[in-house]
């Protein structure tokens, strides 16, 4: 929690700022009696009139005086500090409740006027603690607002929530709200990429989807996916994006891990299906999962049960999906999978401790101008013969075809706990339809804490790229009234065909190959190269 206190509640001593820090470099003396330092990981503001302004604010003094003199900002939360004159002032985002923060300020005049340049230095000193190596300062935003996103409330809390906070933070922002579907894709196919670092999508899960197929689509592609970091200022119905890279599906916490985000590398996942082909950041699903998010239209007036409902509808009823499935496999151990994304955890933590980003390619690259075409793909398209790393297999009682690049789905589901933001693989569940009803139950409830993995009954597999063909199940005659009233029931009365959804987007129920382009993208993270889940920590260990 960015909001931790260093200084203990109540505490009425300095907190620990570490001995070696403690010298006068760290330490800015201000009037009120009152002093500025640089501890290990926070500002510590000491002013004997904290204690009166506190007690002032306590019940008319009713209550015994236990203010405090100390108070603790963490460098995380540090947006600006400058110094104008005599006048040091720093902006931070202060914790206004569980899910949100807001911006405040302490502002002090420096009496002894012959400490100015001491002082000068004091605030770049501060700065840099607040801004590490691998923070970039003063990004510069575009923000694209989807007006309609979730329940139509994005322009809203971008106003009250966030744009407050990039402004403390001296963000350059331009704004801009979307106008139809697929402008996102328009705008990031011809903005100029040279004067952005970051696009800022205050919407769901859809439009970060069409800014990275929009950057994908210009001439310089390359290029442009590694210039120009994607995020979310999670505003939608599905915010997986942010909860993944930035922890929260809160609109300000968002805005202050964008402020203070890591360039880091994602995989993109190249679809081709027919002539079209898209870029997937997130999940591919044939099957129930794409039938419980499209499929569900006419359930709307459930909220978000509806997902659940349509899952729950369509499992207990043990729907089938069939298709032929064809896989380029690179690990089918669960056990491994599990011991290789706990090393990438502690490789990551080294790094961010050390204050590295695996994004070093960017300035290399930049200048080069070269490689700005899209990669080959390596496994070719669906039109061609399938390469001969596949392996091939019919399913025909498949019940969950889903495949993801970052582990959180939603705020209650964890389905894809190894996953990596760009280790070159995607997560891919399979799970048989005939499953008994209760171990399906079981399955579905054990997505909640990352536990999918270690359903004995699912196939869970780290894969490169794969071929799938899906068929619609004809229920025998004898059944076909029941599964009718079935698919009534789940929400989906008039839907004829079988669902496919690429990142919650609804594209053709036809065969598609995909295959993972590593590290194609760019996008800015609180924690480094992993996304933002610790349920692997305990389980399975040896
Ligand atoms: N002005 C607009 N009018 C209509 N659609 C728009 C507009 N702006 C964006 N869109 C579309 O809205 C879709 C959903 O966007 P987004 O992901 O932000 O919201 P959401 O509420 O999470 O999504 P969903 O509607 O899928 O639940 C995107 O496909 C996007 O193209």
């Amino acid at each position: 929690n960015p909001f931790d206190d260093p200084a203990g509640s109540g505490s009425e001593s300095s907190p620990s700022t570490g001995a070696a820090e403690l010298d006068s470099h760290n330490v800015l003396s201000v009037d009120r009696n009152a002093s500025l330092t640089l501890g290990t990981d926070a500002l510590i503001v000491l002013d004997e009139g904290l204690r009166h302004r506190r007690a002032a604010a306590n019940c008319c003094g009713l209550v015994p005086q236990l203010g405090k003199t100390t108070r603790a900002i963490p460098f995380y939360n540090v947006l600006w500090a400058e110094l104008n004159e005599f006048d040091v002032t720093i902006h931070y985002a202060l914790s206004t409740g569980k899910k949100s923060c807001a911006v405040a300020y302490v502002n002090y005049n420096i009496g002894d006027k012959s400490l100015q340049t001491h002082a000068k230095r004091w605030v770049d000193r501060l700065l840099q603690r607040s801004y590490p190596p691998n923070t970039k300062r003063r990004k510069r935003i575009k923000v694209l607002i989807n007006p309609f996103g979730g329940q139509g409330y994005a322009q809203k809390l971008w106003t009250r929530e966030v744009e407050p906070l990039f402004a403390a933070a001296h963000c350059e922002v331009e704004v801009e709200k979307t106008a139809y579907r697929g402008h996102a894709v328009d705008i990031a196919e011809k903005m100029d990429v040279d004067v952005y670092d970051v696009v800022a999508c205050a919407s769901g899960d859809g439009l970060p989807y069409e800014v990275f197929n929009g950057l994908a689509k210009r001439e310089n592609a390359v290029r442009a996916l590694r210039k120009v970091a994607v995020a979310q200022i999670p505003c939608g119905s599905g915010n997986a994006m942010s909860l993944n890279l930035n922890g929260t599906d809160s609109p300000s916490l968002a805005a202050l891990a964008i402020v203070k985000g890591i360039r880091i590398p994602l995989d993109l996942v190249a679809i081709t299906q027919g002539s079209n082909k898209y870029y997937s950041f997130l999940t591919q699903a044939v099957g129930i999962i794409a039938e419980s998010d499209l499929g569900t239209e006419s359930l709307r007036w459930m909220g978000s049960f509806r997902f659940t409902w349509g899952i729950l509808v369509r499992l207990l009823g043990q729907t089938l999906y069939p298709a032929e499935v064809s896989v380029v496999v690179e690990s089918d151990d669960k056990h491994r999978i599990k011991e290789a994304y706990r090393h990438a955890v502690q490789e990551s933590e080294a790094a961010l401790a050390k204050e590295l980003t695996q994004d070093d390619r960017e300035e290399d690259h930049l200048l080069s101008g070269k490689d700005d075409d899209l990669p080959r793909l390596r496994y070719g398209t669906v039109q061609d013969d399938l390469h001969s790393d596949f392996q091939t297999r019919d399913m025909p009682t498949l019940g969950n075809f889903y495949v993801g690049n970052m582990c959180w789905v939603s705020p209650d589901a964890a389905f894809f706990a190894t996953s990596l933001p760009s280790d070159g693989t995607v997560d891919m569940v399979n799970i048989d339809g005939l499953l008994p009803r209760s171990k399906s139950l079981q399955m579905l409830a054990s997505a909640g804490d990352g536990g999918v993995i270690d359903v004995p009954e699912v196939s869970y597999r780290k894969v490169r790229a794969y071929r799938i063909t899906p068929r619609v199940h004809q229920p025998p005659s004898q059944k076909r009234l029941r599964a009718t009233f079935r698919q009534w029931l789940a929400g989906a009365g008039k839907q004829k065909e079988g669902l496919i959804a690429i990142d919650g987007e609804r594209v053709p129920f036809e065969p598609f190959q995909a295959e993972v382009v590593p590290g194609l993208a760019t996008v800015l993270s609180r924690r480094g190269a992993v996304y933002e889940f610790d349920g692997l920590k305990d389980l399975d260990r040896p």
